[in-house]
């Protein structure tokens, strides 16, 4: 976003995006439009699907989001009179000027979107999106839904991983410095939310999402204090209000009360750290959290932020909590939980054995998972790093495949089995069993009719003659579903919290080997029996024979 200078591009006429708009594409679209127009395909008719071969992060399962930007961008697109000037100067002087005038009435509404509810659990080869109408503006469209699908579903499976390994405890996501740029990191923000995180630092994020935005404060603050004379206001009220009262002498009193609990001398317990926490607890009395690891966790930050906390408790305030940023995060927990406990017991403060203990420092999923093995007693983590540039794999691979051109289907063959496109346009039903565990996706022709509850149905593996199951379904969800037709949404769309909630009612649906970190089981993906016939007869009258010489 940064990058963005012409005003032009920022106050994007009817609502489009800053960013997301019809320019945002591979070269090559526009360059393949001018050919289709040339080669006189305006009338022709196209069906594209949007799908991905392969689950990110070892994983069987993947997250689908962006929905709602792409049906936006959709809505919006049009191309402006500086966009099409600019076209104009990139490609050779040699295309005809009706291709400009063309490009100018070019709009969406004869296309036809129908997609998946965002926030489902998907898996590969279903189509995600199926795009239906003219040729040339279903090709202009396929770079942009890819960026806005790709990350947006990576993101939220990421999420969801993240919140499948921590359980119950809450997650923050602290990642907008690490992000791939302004951009990233606000979509990061949005779908490490919808994937199940509790909240975001990023403020931006909060305004434009609507999502609890949180933080603590960073070691600057600590180290910004030397000594407790530094102190300027050390001055607060009582919770219920009355006279000021001296907030210094009440944490030293409590320092000294406490210290030989935490077996270290005084002179170990750093006097800037206690006047930060004093300086940030007089600033925010009632909801003060303490990072406690700047000098010694043990010798210095617990006994500092328990003196505080003390003398808060006094004047009818609750701390939050510590977080911690660095060494043994289990260990460092445990020490933290145990002295709460022993400080509630001995000052009969009994909220203190409930005190929050963040941990942050480049945690990840294996992270997450070694800690519960270890045993810990930690019940927030802030992440950043690994979360938002999805380190353990950073791209997921999203493609937009023609299907069928004029009502005829289309195969793009590959040496690579997993690569050849499934034909023609078809329909995606989920048939589940009766414990209400999805057991099979199933992909038709569109012309077939819908699986029927508890009728027997022949699922195939789209490539593996052998591999066929008889499924009897105690129901069938219809995957895809009519989002924009005839120039309209033709849906109410969820609002983040609901796509969030749909994420969280999927993982439930799905086996709990399908979703094991450690080689999970691959979940079916069939086709029917007229679809497999389909498929393998345009295989073979596409593939070349051969001749050996
Ligand atoms: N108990 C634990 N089990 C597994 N991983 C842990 C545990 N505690 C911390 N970690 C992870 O180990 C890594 C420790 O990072 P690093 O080696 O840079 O040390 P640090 O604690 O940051 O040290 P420093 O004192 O230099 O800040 C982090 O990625 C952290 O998430
Ligand atoms: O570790 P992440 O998962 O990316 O989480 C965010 C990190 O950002 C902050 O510090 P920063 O990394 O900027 O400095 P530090 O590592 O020196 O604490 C914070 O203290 C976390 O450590
Ligand atoms: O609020 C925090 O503690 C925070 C925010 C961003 C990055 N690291 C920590
Ligand atoms: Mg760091």
């Amino acid at each position: 976003m940064s990058a963005i200078v012409n005003s032009d591009v920022i106050e994007r006429k009817m609502g489009q995006n800053s960013i997301i708009q019809p320019l945002l594409t591979d070269l090559y679209q526009i360059t393949m439009a001018y050919a289709y127009w040339k080669s006189g395909k305006i009338e022709c008719q196209a069906v594209f699907d949007l799908f991905f071969r392969k689950s990110p992060f070892c994983g069987e399962f993947t997250i689908f989001a962006g929905l709602e930007e792409c049906l936006k961008f959709i809505e919006k697109f049009s191309y402006s009179e500086s966009d099409i000037e600019y076209i104009r100067q990139i490609l050779p002087k040699t295309i005809e000027d009706e291709f400009f005038q063309y490009l100018g009435t070019l709009t969406a509404k004869d296309i036809s979107v129908y997609a998946i509810n965002e926030g489902t659990v998907v898996f590969p080869r279903v189509p995600l999106l199926r795009i239906e109408g003219p040729l040339i503006v279903a090709q202009l469209l396929e770079t942009t839904l890819l960026t806005l699908v790709n990350y947006a579903s990576l993101m939220a499976t990421n999420a969801a991983r993240y919140r499948m390994a921590a359980g119950n405890l809450k997650l923050f996501e602290f990642g907008l410095r690490r992000a791939q740029g302004p951009d990233g990191g606000l979509s990061a923000s949005k779908y490490a939310y919808i994937g199940g995180f509790d909240g975001t630092s990023n403020v931006l994020a909060g305004k434009l999402f609507n999502i609890p935005v949180k933080g603590t404060h960073a070691h600057a603050y600590i180290t910004s204090f030397n000594s407790i004379g530094e102190l300027n206001h050390h001055f607060i009220s009582a919770k219920g209000g009355g006279e000021p009262q001296n907030f210094l002498k009440m944490s030293l009193t409590w320092r000294e009360k406490i210290y030989d609990i935490f077996n270290v001398v005084l002179s170990e317990v750093n006097d800037g750290e206690l006047a930060a926490f004093i300086s940030f607890a007089v600033a925010f009395p009632d909801g003060f959290m303490a990072l406690i690891d700047t000098y010694d966790v043990k010798k210095s930050g617990l006994v500092n932020f328990c003196a505080v906390a003390l003398a808060l408790n006094d004047l009818g305030y609750r701390a939050l909590g510590v977080r911690l940023d660095s060494g043994d995060l289990a260990y460092l927990s445990l020490v933290a939980r145990d002295y709460f406990k022993k400080i509630a017991v001995k000052y009969d403060v009994p909220h203190f054995a409930e005190l929050m203990v963040m941990a942050s420092n480049d945690i990840n999923e294996e992270t997450i998972l070694s800690l519960n093995d270890q045993g810990h007693s930690i019940d927030s983590f802030g992440i950043g790093t690994h979360l938002v540039t999805c380190q353990k794999q950073p791209a997921l691979g999203c493609v937009y495949k023609m299907v069928e051109i004029n009502q005829h289907p289309r195969i793009k063959l590959s040496h690579d089995v997993e690569k050849v496109t499934i034909p023609g346009k078809k329909n995606a039903y989920r048939l589940y069993s009766e414990t209400g565990f999805a057991l099979i996706d199933l992909l038709q022709r569109s012309v077939e009719e819908p699986p029927k509850i508890n009728e027997k149905v022949l699922c195939r593996h789209p490539f593996q003659e052998s591999k066929r199951a008889f499924v009897i379904p105690s129901r069938v969800e219809s995957l895809l579903n009519l989002y924009w037709h005839n120039g309209v949404i033709t849906q109410p769309l969820p609002n983040l919290q609901q796509i969030r909630e749909n994420v969280m009612n999927c993982l439930k649906i799905l086996r709990p080997d399908i979703k094991r970190t450690l080689n999970p089981t691959p979940y079916k993906v069939s086709v029917s029996d007229t679809l497999y016939q389909f498929l393998h007869r345009l295989w073979l009258e596409n593939a070349p024979i051969g001749e050996l010489s």
